[in-house]
């Protein structure tokens, strides 16, 4: 425990000398309502380094999907800058991918053509053969080979996430933001999804914050988990590094001899 705790503040130690792809400063978000102004988010600021998996845990109604809205360019920043690589965000952009709960795809259209939608706009000069390489390759590494022509509206809630993973990264975006991409699916699910995740995320070296209610999620994902205070006025609680080794193995995290330390302390910090 006394080694976790002093690793906790330290930069994750491979991802040293990489730049700051995310910065959040002094950021604030205020809501207004009938009764007046809400501040949900006052003076948050973070910092993510280039290729770095950050996971973001915290209260429902903490306001971590405000947070992530705000990085993708969906929803207005009330104070403070966000930067991605070295750019304030203004508007959405091709630079950031979001992957929310439910993939939300055209139904009627196929597996392809909606992967293909994006990859539209972020390669518009690319031929037709081209750009269908790319929505294949994505879609054959999230383990839908065999299954690129079904229309969306005929793949299962896990199949139709896995399109959303693809989606995501055939626009070969700098940041990956995920909003409880697993929550809707069941564990076993959930489980080979996480592992098709990190596998693509490893191999394209992505900078990726993921929003999660699950502990064990959010250990199993990233190099460093984030905690949000419960709002209103929420900023950056706390935060821990998780050292173990990548690519990671399911059975190997759980059977590490400091992992119920990291939970604990996750769950402490939840806790209270
Ligand atoms: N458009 C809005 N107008 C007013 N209040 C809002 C708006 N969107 C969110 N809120 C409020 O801001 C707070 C943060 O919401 P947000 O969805 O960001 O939290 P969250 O941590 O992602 O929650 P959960 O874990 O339950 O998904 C909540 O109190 C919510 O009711």
């Amino acid at each position: 425990m006394q080694a976790l705790i002093e690793r906790k503040h330290q930069t994750v130690q491979h991802l040293k000398d990489q730049p700051e792809m995310l910065v959040c400063d002094q950021l604030k978000k205020v809501y207004p309502t009938p009764k007046g102004d809400y501040v949900v988010l006052d003076d948050l600021n973070l910092s993510i380094r280039k290729g770095e998996f950050v996971s973001i845990i915290g209260h429902s109604g903490c306001g971590k999907s405000t947070l992530l809205t705000m990085i993708a360019g969906l929803n207005d920043i009330s104070g403070g800058k966000i930067k991605v690589d070295g750019t304030p965000v203004i508007e959405a952009g091709p630079d950031r991918a979001v992957v929310f709960q439910s993939p939300s795809l055209l139904p009627w259209l196929s597996a392809l053509d909606n992967v293909m939608i994006g990859v539209k706009q972020v390669f518009p000069h690319a031929s037709r053969a081209q750009k269908q390489d790319i929505c294949k390759y994505y879609l054959d590494k999230v383990g839908l080979g065999a299954d690129f022509d079904k229309k969306a509206h005929s793949l299962s809630q896990g199949m139709q996430q896995r399109v959303g993973i693809a989606r995501a990264f055939a626009l070969k975006p700098k940041l990956l933001l995920l909003d409880e991409p697993f929550g809707m699916l069941d564990s076993l699910t959930r489980g080979e999804l996480q592992d098709v995740l990190l596998e693509i995320w490893q191999r394209e070296k992505i900078t990726a914050v993921a929003i999660t209610h699950d502990v064990d999620e959010s250990i199993f994902l990233a190099d460093r988990v984030i905690m949000m205070t419960s709002g209103p006025y929420a900023k950056i609680g706390d935060e821990l590094i998780i050292p173990f080794e990548r690519p990671r193995v399911r059975k190997a995290v759980l059977e590490h001899p400091e992992y119920y330390d990291y939970r604990g302390y996750l769950m402490n910090f939840l806790n209270h």
